[in-house]
C-alpha cells in the first residue's frame, strides 16, 4: 500500500508565503494525511534504521513534526535543537546565518552524550544554512553526524554542497 504514494501529490505548495517570491512547501498535508504521513515516516526510519544512529535530532520546529515518530518507531529517543531562548536548561549553542544577520541555535547540555551517533531530521532542506548549524552543534557536544534526512529538498538553494561531507537523504526535490 505504501508504495502507491506519490509524495509530491501530498505537499500543498503556496506561493508568495512568507513573502513575494518564495514558493512555500506546505508538509501540514503530509501529517493530516494519514498514508502519507506513515509513508514518510517509514521511508526516513528505513533509512536511519542502516546507520547505526543512537539518537534522533530534530531543528525548530518543523524538524519536531517528523523526528519524534521517526524516534518512537526505532525505539530511539529524540533532542530537540531550539532556537536561542526556548529551552529551559543550560544549553550549548552555535551561531547560524539568516538572510540578515545571525541567530543561534542550542541544545540541552545533557541532550548528547560524547561518541553518539545522530541523524538530523528535518521537513526541508533549503540553503542548508539550518542543517550546518544544527550539525556542527552536533559535532561541538561531542556527537557524530550519521546522516541528515529531510522529506524535501529545494535542489537550486545547493544545501548539499555546504553538506558535502554529510550523508543526506531527501524523499522529494524540488527546483526552489
Ligand atoms: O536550509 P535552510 O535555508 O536553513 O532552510 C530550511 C529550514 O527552514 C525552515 O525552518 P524555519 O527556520 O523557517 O523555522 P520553523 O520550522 O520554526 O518555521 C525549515 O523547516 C528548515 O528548518
Ligand atoms: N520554500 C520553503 N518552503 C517551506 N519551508 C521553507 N524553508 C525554507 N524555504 C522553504
Amino acid at each position: 500500500m505504501n508504495k502507491t504514494i506519490n509524495l509530491k501529490n501530498e505537499i500543498r505548495i503556496i506561493e508568495d508565503f512568507p513573502k513575494k517570491g518564495v514558493s512555500f512547501k506546505d508538509v501540514t498535508t503530509i501529517l493530516k494525511n494519514p498514508k502519507a504521513l506513515k509513508y514518510t515516516i517509514k521511508e526516513m526510519s528505513d533509512y536511519i534504521e542502516d546507520k547505526k544512529v543512537d539518537v534522533i535530532v530534530g531543528p525548530e520546529a518543523r524538524g519536531f513534526l517528523f523526528g519524534v515518530p521517526i524516534a518512537h518507531k526505532l525505539d530511539l529517543g529524540f533532542i530537540p535543537v531550539r532556537k536561542l531562548g526556548k529551552l529551559p536548561f543550560k544549553t550549548h549553542n552555535i551561531d547560524y546565518d539568516l538572510e540578515y544577520g545571525t541567530d543561534k541555535l542550542e541544545v540541552h547540555i545533557d541532550g548528547i552524550q560524547k561518541g553518539q551517533r545522530v541523524a538530523i531530521v528535518d521537513d526541508l532542506l533549503a540553503t542548508g544554512g539550518t542543517a550546518l548549524a544544527t550539525s556542527r552543534l552536533m559535532e561541538k557536544v561531542g556527537g557524530e553526524v550519521a546522516c541528515l534526512n529531510f522529506v524535501i529538498e529545494l535542489t537550486e538553494l545547493e544545501g548539499r554542497k555546504k553538506l558535502k561531507k554529510y550523508d543526506i537523504q531527501s524523499l522529494v526535490n524540488y527546483k526552489v
